[in-house]
C-alpha cells in the first residue's frame, strides 16, 4: 500500500445526511494533510510570500544562503538571495572567505528590492559594518514588512564569518531595526561585550540586555548551550519571556540550524503568522528535519548538514504503521469523519488504500471522504468529497456524484463560502486557524477569519489547521453556532500512538460542545 496517503480526521457535531447512514450527528475527526487545505489559485494568482536572505553562501550547502533557499522552499515560499560572502566550506570547517565588494551587494540589493515585492528580509552573515550600512540604506529606499536578523560571526567550528569590526554595525545600526534577532549563545556574548552565557537563566539576562539594544523581539538559542538534555530557547519581546523547549535530537548533522530557523521564521512572517507563533513553527520544523536526517552521513568532518526537504519524502515509516492501522485508531478514539488525501501515491495505490479504509470505517458507521479525487470516490464507492479552492468546483462535483454524496469545501473567505453554499456542498472548512506544519503553503485566517467565514455562512464550518488537544476547546469557544467542529492532521497522525490521543481530543471536543450548548 502506498504510504503517501495521508488520512486526516474530522470531530464534527452535526448531522450530515448520506445515503449508507441516513441522517446522523457524527463526531468527525478530520485527518489532515488531506482535507481541507486552502491557499487559493486566486491568492497565488496575487501574491506568493517572499522572503530576501542576504547572506553568505556555503559550499558545502547545509548553512547560508543555500539553507535558506531551502528552508524557505520546504515552508512553501519564494526566496531570493543577496550574496554578500562565498565561502569555501565542508562538514570539517571553513576553508576559505571572499567577500563580495560593497557595491554589488549594493547593486543585488536594488535588482531585487526594486524589482520584486520582498515580504520580509532575513539577514545572514554580514561581514562588514559598511556592508550593514549598505543595507539599511537599501531598506529606507524600498521597506519591507519585517527584518530578521541572525547575527552571524562564528561557525559552530570555530571560524570567524563576520569578525569583531562587525559588532559595532549589528549593534549600533542593525539591532534597533530588527522585528528579531536570533543569536546563539555565543553571539549574544559577544553581542554584549563578552558577557557569560552559559545556563538558561544567563540566556534571559542575555535577552532583556539585547533587547535594550533596540530590536522588537529577541530569540536567543540554546542549541549549543553546555550540559543541556534539552534543546531551549529563550525568547523575549519586551514584556514576556518564553522558554522554548524541545528534546535535543542525538545527530551530528545540525549544520546550518540558525540560518534554517531564521529563515523559517522569515517565511512564517512572510504568510502573515505573528511573531511568537512563527518562531514556534520555525523550531519545531528545525527539530523535525533534524530528527528526520539524524542518520544521514555527508561528508566526513564532525558537522553535518541536514535535509530540509523531508517532507517531499517523509512516509509513514516515520511511525512505522499503516494507513489503516492509523485510520482505525482514529475511529476507535473517537473521529466522526476520516477523510483521506493523496500526496504523490500512483492512483492505483491510492484506491487500495481508500477501500481498505472504506471497509474501517464502515465497521464504525464513519464517513469515508476523499480529497480532491472525485473518480477515487466514485471508485470505491466512499461517503463523499474534500475539496479545495482549486479542485474541482463543488457544483460539478455534485453533478457526478449525486445528491446523496457528502461534499465540503475548504473556504477562507465569505467570499468562497457564499459560492460553496450556492455549489451545493454540505460543509465548510475553514483555516489554517493556527500555523501548522502540515502544510507548509497555507496561510494562516487566525479565529478571527474562522468567526468571519462562520458568520458569513448557513452552513456547518469544520475549524482545520494546527489544532489539537491545547487549543481545541480556544476554537470551539469563539461562540458562532455554526462552528461545528475540528479536523485534525498532526494532532493524531503525526503521534507515536493515535488511539489516546484520538479519545483525548474526543474528550475536549465534546466538553467544548456541551459548553457552547
Ligand atoms: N541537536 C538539536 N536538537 C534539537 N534542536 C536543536 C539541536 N541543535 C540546535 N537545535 C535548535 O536549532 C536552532 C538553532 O540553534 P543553534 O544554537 O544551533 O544556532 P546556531 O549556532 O546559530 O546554528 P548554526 O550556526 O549551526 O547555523 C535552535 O532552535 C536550537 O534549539
Ligand atoms: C555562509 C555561512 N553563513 C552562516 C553560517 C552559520 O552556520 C555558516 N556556517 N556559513
Ligand atoms: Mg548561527
Amino acid at each position: 500500500m502506498a504510504c503517501s496517503i495521508v488520512p486526516s480526521s474530522l470531530f464534527f457535531f452535526h448531522k450530515l445526511t448520506n445515503s449508507r447512514y441516513g441522517t446522523r450527528t457524527f463526531v468527525a475527526m478530520q485527518d489532515d494533510c488531506g482535507a481541507a487545505s486552502a491557499t487559493t489559485t486566486e491568492q497565488y494568482k496575487m501574491k506568493i510570500p517572499h522572503v530576501l536572505t542576504v547572506a553568505g553562501s556555503d559550499s558545502g550547502a547545509g548553512a547560508g544562503i543555500q539553507a535558506d533557499l531551502k528552508a524557505c522552499a520546504a515552508r512553501g515560499v519564494y526566496c531570493s538571495t543577496v550574496i554578500t560572502a562565498v565561502t569555501a566550506q565542508n562538514t570539517a570547517g571553513v576553508q576559505g572567505v571572499n567577500i563580495v565588494p560593497e557595491d554589488f551587494v549594493a547593486a543585488q540589493l536594488k535588482s531585487v528590492l526594486s524589482d520584486m515585492q520582498v515580504d520580509v528580509v532575513k539577514t545572514g552573515m554580514l561581514p562588514s559594518t559598511d556592508l550593514v550600512k549598505v543595507l539599511l540604506q537599501s531598506l529606507s529606499e524600498f521597506p519591507v514588512r519585517a527584518l530578521v536578523v541572525d547575527p552571524v560571526m562564528v561557525s559552530t567550528s570555530g571560524d570567524v564569518l563576520a569578525g569583531p569590526s562587525t559588532i559595532t554595525g549589528l549593534r549600533e545600526n542593525l539591532l534597533p531595526m530588527a522585528d528579531i534577532v536570533t543569536p546563539n549563545v555565543k553571539e549574544a556574548s559577544a553581542l554584549l561585550g563578552g558577557m557569560q552565557v552559559v545556563t538558561v537563566a544567563d540566556m534571559c539576562s542575555a535577552a532583556k540586555l539585547l533587547h535594550n539594544l533596540g530590536p522588537r523581539t529577541v530569540l536567543v538559542k540554546g542549541g549549543d548551550l553546555p550540559d543541556s538534555s534539552d534543546a531551549v530557547d529563550i525568547f523575549f519581546d519586551g514584556e514576556d519571556f518564553h522558554e522554548l523547549r524541545s528534546s535535543r535530537v542525538n545527530t551530528r548533522n545540525t549544520h546550518g540550524t540558525g540560518c534554517t530557523l531564521a529563515s523559517c521564521i522569515a517565511a512564517e512572517l512572510a504568510k502573515g503568522s505573528p511573531m511568537l507563533s512563527a518562531v514556534k513553527v520555525a523550531k519545531c520544523f528545525v527539530e523535525t528535519a533534524l530528527d528526520y536526517s539524524k542518520d544521514i552521513v555527508i561528508g566526513s568532518g564532525p558537522q553535518g548538514p541536514f535535509d530540509h526537504l523531508l517532507r517531499l519524502k517523509r512516509t509513514n515509516k516515520k511511525w512505522g504503521r499503516s494507513i489503516t492501522d492509523a485510520v482505525k485508531a482514529a475511529l476507535e478514539g473517537g473521529a466522526t469523519i476520516i477523510q483521506l488525501r493523496e500526496k504523490d501515491a500512483d492512483t492505483r495505490g491510492f484506491l487500495e488504500a481508500a477501500k481498505a479504509c472504506l471497509q474501517i470505517c464502515c465497521v464504525h458507521g464513519v464517513p469515508l471522504l476523499i480529497n480532491d479525487r472525485i473518480d477515487i470516490a466514485l471508485a470505491c464507492d466512499a461517503d463523499g468529497v474534500h475539496l479545495g479552492q482549486s479542485d474541482m468546483p463543488a457544483r460539478t462535483a455534485r453533478a457526478l456524484l449525486g445528491p446523496d454524496k457528502i461534499i465540503g469545501v475548504s473556504c477562507k473567505t465569505p467570499e468562497e463560502a457564499h459560492q460553496a453554499w450556492i455549489d451545493g456542498a454540505n460543509y465548510i472548512g475553514c483555516g489554517g486557524v493556527y500555523p501548522t506544519n502540515t502544510k507548509a503553503n497555507n496561510l494562516t485566517v487566525g479565529l478571527d477569519g474562522l468567526k468571519t467565514v462562520c458568520l458569513a455562512s448557513k452552513l456547518p464550518v469544520v475549524a482545520i489547521g494546527g489544532i489539537g488537544i491545547s487549543n481545541a476547546s480556544d476554537v470551539m469557544k469563539i461562540g458562532v453556532s455554526n462552528l461545528k467542529g475540528v479536523a485534525v492532521v498532526s494532532a493524531l497522525f503525526d503521534r507515536e500512538c493515535i488511539l489516546p490521543e484520538s479519545k483525548k481530543l474526543h474528550a475536549v471536543l465534546m466538553d467544548a460542545v456541551q459548553r457552547v450548548k
